[in-house]
């Protein structure tokens, strides 16, 4: 590309010039009305091929507060059009046109709020369940497991969307090859995808990892939103590059909103959809635009990007109240403008896409074109037929992969994801190692005189509380990280909810149990209680069952509460309920009725009374000489703090229906908190 302008804008973006000479590509020829080239390929059309997707007045309003009124805002006025398969379609428009809007309700992801109008897929309306699994959608925040490496992350993505029914193992690690290819990153494969504190890929791999993720299931649209946000020029004229050679080459269609897109990526566009306000200002080729605008009266400065100049026109200008009265009297005119050439010239265009390149889909010659190199159609089992051709036979909706086969997936892919998070690691063992050394050493040889009554039921105080504590602050936060990333992949309609919730118990459990017996069975000897395997066992079941309904609880806070921050408030105030009810600061048998009843719901409660009448039955006490208050018999222990309403084994039995109950709680409130309610029309 030349850059013959002097502005850093239009160092940065291209312009008019450059998008005029973008180099000719054996399939780009001029385009007979402008002189400039089509941009880039032509591309994959089949002739008479029906739209892949189609919208028709397309409304959405939103309920909005203004003052003390509410009132309905119009974000999206009466819009039409279609994309057909193997074009790329640009979505421009000032901040706040409606563009992320329109995209969403163009992927089957728009939430809350009035839409009306018609979204058909080849000719008929959407099936959700159908629709979601033939679109990916590229959100424009990468949400990945950081811990992951490239090829792991678009694997699990691969294992969990292509059932096993269909895809062999082989098949599944040979798309993922192509994929990782296609998409460049075969350098990368063994790279983590990283985070702020880990450093991984760089921005642009990782955006292309996630466009990998949704490719991998061989969808027939991908629906971009702001692909290129954050990336450096380069980097995003190469993702906007790569994702029009793969819509060629698959016959795909594709539709992204670009911020400021520059020359070259502009022409990688076959149509661009132009929104100001909510409304459609230009629907059709690329390489017609600024012809068009100059029609209306608009000439785009030789040397200034398209783009740029598209936007100048279509936003709103604040200055001053006369300039902004101005630039709202030229979108009106543009708007209406281009309805009423919808109906003539450009509608024609835009509405009649196909008819504009008379070739008929040749898979050899586009891939050629595209410079994508793919093994061959044979090693790209698709479910829409040919590789490369968007299907055009109804299907049912695709099958899931078996459930056993979801939860193994999800669960390797938690226990990867979960040992490779270093910080967390490091947190639970620092904890188990801590907690041993503390309280070993503060209640180190309890013996069994008189004072030791008070040391062992401070012991089995700080056990319960540290270790509520623990398990609460440590899985609340790994739980959320990875809901936020099945919130994402949910969308896409990836895998179960059950799978998912079985798979975070089936990696979370032994890690939680495990990190605890360290320090539970190491201060149990250090304190000298009761050396009989039988009590340990008892004290150490009763433990176990206090770390699982704890998990269960922190579980179903994670479900419930849609943000961390409240979440480890609401958190930290059950423990504490359960504590001040567990039992130890209050004596059992003396709270008012008003409130007694709360120790019935902390299982802090039974844990705590099973585990001091596991130790003080049977315990012999030294009394000193002349001590008045001296009891001989643990038993008697028992009795004075009124532990003895609930036996050692119903204290266990009733742990564990709670924790039983807290589960199923927990997955019902994911189910329904995690349930998307996108709106279909
Ligand atoms: N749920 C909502 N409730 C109220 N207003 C909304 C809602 N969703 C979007 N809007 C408003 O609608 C307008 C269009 O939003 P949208 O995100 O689609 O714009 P956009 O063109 O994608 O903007 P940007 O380029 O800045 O991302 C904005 O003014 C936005 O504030």
């Amino acid at each position: 590309m030349s850059i013959n302008s002097t502005s850093s804008s239009q160092q940065q973006f291209g312009s008019t010039q450059d998008f005029m000479e973008q180099p000719l590509s054996p399939l780009s020829p001029l385009s007979p009305h402008t002189g400039y080239p089509t941009p880039a390929a032509e591309p994959a059309l089949h002739v008479n091929q029906r739209p892949l997707l189609s919208w028709r007045d397309v409304t959405y309003s939103v309920k909005i507060k203004d003052k003390q009124k509410a009132s309905m805002r119009t974000l999206l006025h009466g819009l039409s059009g279609e994309i057909f398969p193997g074009e790329v379609i640009g979505l421009l428009g000032p901040s706040g046109a409606g563009k992320t809007t329109l995209l969403n309700i163009l992927a089957g992801r728009i939430e809350g709020g009035v839409l009306n109008g018609k979204v058909e897929f080849r000719g008929k309306k959407r099936i959700p369940g159908v629709f979601k699994r033939r679109v990916a959608y590229v959100e424009q925040e990468d949400v990945m497991f950081p811990m992951l490496t490239v090829e792991e992350t678009i694997m699990f993505a691969a294992k969990l969307r292509l059932t096993e029914q269909h895809y062999t193992q082989l098949q599944k690690v040979e798309r993922v090859a192509n994929v990782m290819q296609q998409l460049r990153l075969s350098h990368v494969k063994s790279s983590r995808i990283g985070d702020a504190l880990n450093r991984g890929v760089s921005g642009g791999e990782r955006k292309r990892v996630s466009i990998g993720v949704g490719l991998v299931t061989d969808p027939d649209m991908i629906v971009l939103d702001e692909p290129t946000s954050g990336l450096d020029s380069n980097s995003a004229e190469m993702v906007v590059e790569l994702v029009r050679d793969i819509t060629r080459s698959r016959g795909i269609a594709s539709v992204m909103t670009v911020h400021q897109p520059n020359a070259n990526m502009l022409a990688c566009f076959d149509r661009i959809l132009l929104l100001s306000q909510g409304h459609l200002v230009y629907f059709g080729p690329t390489n017609q635009a600024i012809e068009y605008f100059e029609s209306k009266g608009f000439p785009c400065p030789l040397r200034q990007n398209p783009a740029d100049f598209f936007i100048d026109i279509m936003s709103l200008n604040n200055r001053s109240p006369a300039d902004l009265e101005k630039s709202k009297q030229r979108i009106e005119l543009l708007a209406h403008g281009f309805n009423a050439d919808q109906k003539g010239t450009i509608g024609k265009m835009s509405m009649s896409y196909g008819g504009l390149y008379e070739h008929v889909f040749d898979p050899a010659k586009t891939i050629a074109a595209g410079g994508i190199h793919m093994a061959s159609a044979n090693s790209w089992p698709s479910s829409s037929g040919m590789a490369g051709m968007a299907a055009e036979i109804d299907e049912p909706p695709p099958k899931r992969a078996n459930w056993i086969y979801e939860v193994k997936t999800l669960a390797q892919r938690d226990a990867i994801t979960t040992l490779r998070h270093l910080t967390f690691l490091s947190a639970v063992g620092l904890n188990s190692i801590s907690v041993l050394l503390l309280l070993g050493l503060l209640f180190f040889r309890l013996g069994n005189e008189i004072e030791s009554i008070q040391n062992r039921i401070g012991l089995f105080f700080a056990l319960t509380l540290n270790s509520t504590y623990g398990v609460m602050s440590h899985y609340l936060y790994v739980y959320y990280k990875a809901k936020d990333i099945m919130l994402t992949e949910r969308g896409s309609g990836s895998y179960r909810m059950s799978t998912f919730y079985i798979a975070k118990i089936i990696v979370y459990l032994p890690i939680a149990v495990f990190s605890s017996w360290i320090y539970f069975v190491g201060i149990y000897f250090m304190a000298g209680l009761q050396n009989s395997a039988a009590k340990l066992f008892s004290s150490i079941s009763l433990f176990t069952v206090l770390i699982v309904v704890t998990l269960a609880v922190t579980l179903m806070v994670g479900s419930f509460v849609g943000t961390y921050d409240l979440a480890s408030v609401i958190a930290a105030l059950t423990v504490t309920t359960w504590v001040i009810f567990g039992g130890h600061l209050a004596n059992a048998g003396d709270l008012l009725p008003v409130i007694s009843w709360m120790q019935y719901i902390s299982p802090a409660f039974y844990v705590y009374e099973g585990m001091v009448r596991t130790e003080f039955s049977g315990l012999s006490l030294h009394c000193k000489a002349n001590n008045g208050l001296c009891m001989a018999r643990g038993d008697d222990v028992i009795k004075l703090y009124k532990l003895d309403q609930f036996t050692v084994g119903q204290c266990a039995l009733i742990g564990i229906c709670m924790a039983v109950m807290y589960n199923i709680l927990a997955y019902v409130s994911l189910r329904w908190k995690a349930k998307p309610r996108y709106l279909w029309i």
